[in-house]
């Protein structure tokens, strides 16, 4: 089989990074996760703190049983897959071999291109730049949107108007702007108690 061949079936992925750490954000925020980050993102949000991400020719492409072997190193067996953008991806392989070897498998995506995988917690991060697929909203387990500028408030509840009545509402501070934005998001709350906080914990504890 040829490379492309495989990386089309979802054998071979273009690997940024795995590392294993604290999910810092999210309803996960604080448990032990092996991260495995794909390269190539296709949205371009101006803000994002991954750009270096975005080029998927850039990273190598590894076959997926060597990703779930660098999984199985580590104690912890909760996978957080991410990107970049990993629904890039076909995930079905990858995530039917980390499920058989018995981890539990959440995702980060901003849902701009058609599921797949198995996966038990989605998180569905919309974006402004490149709209979401419609695909996702009946697998969002948590809306997580990132605050960035007043508006989103507003592009936040756009889409919490769409997802399943038990999804999580999450607004998570744009970290550059963290300070401003944390307070309005705080106010927000406050007055509109079904959305919570979601803060990039692992910023604050500087571990990756
Ligand atoms: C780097 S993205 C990768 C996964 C996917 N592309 C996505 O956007 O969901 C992981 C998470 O970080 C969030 N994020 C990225 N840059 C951020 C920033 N500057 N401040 C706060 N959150 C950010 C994204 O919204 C997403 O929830
Ligand atoms: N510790 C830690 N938690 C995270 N949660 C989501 C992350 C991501 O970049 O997808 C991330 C990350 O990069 N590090
Ligand atoms: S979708 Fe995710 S990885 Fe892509 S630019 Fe936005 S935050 Fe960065
Ligand atoms: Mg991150």
């Amino acid at each position: 089989m040829n490379t492309k061949t495989a990386v089309d079936q979802g054998l071979m992925l273009p690997l940024m990074e795995a590392f294993y750490t604290i999910q810092g954000e999210g309803t996960f925020s604080g448990y032990p996760a092996y991260f495995i980050r794909l390269g190539g993102c296709d949205v371009g949000c101006v803000w994002c703190d991954v750009k270096e991400s975005w080029e998927a020719g850039k990273w190598p492409l590894v076959g997926i049983e060597e990703i779930v072997e660098g999984a199985l190193s580590y104690e912890g067996r909760l996978v957080v897959i991410t990107g970049g953008e990993p629904l890039m991806y076909n995930l079905d392989p990858l995530t039917r071999l980390l499920k058989a070897k018995g981890f539990t498998t959440n995702i980060e995506t901003s849902g701009a291109h058609t599921f797949s995988g198995e996966f038990d917690w989605v998180c569905f991060s919309p974006k402004k730049f490149k709209k979401p697929h419609p695909g996702i909203y009946e697998k969002a387990d948590e809306l997580k949107v990132v605050v960035f500028h007043k508006s989103d408030f507003e592009f936040a509840e756009t889409h919490a108007a769409k997802v399943k009545e038990n999804c999580r509402k999450l607004l998570q501070p744009e970290w550059s702007k963290a300070e401003t934005n944390t307070k309005k998001i705080i106010d927000y709350v406050k007055n509109h108690p079904n959305w919570n906080i979601s803060l990039q914990t692992h910023k604050f504890m500087d571990i990756p």
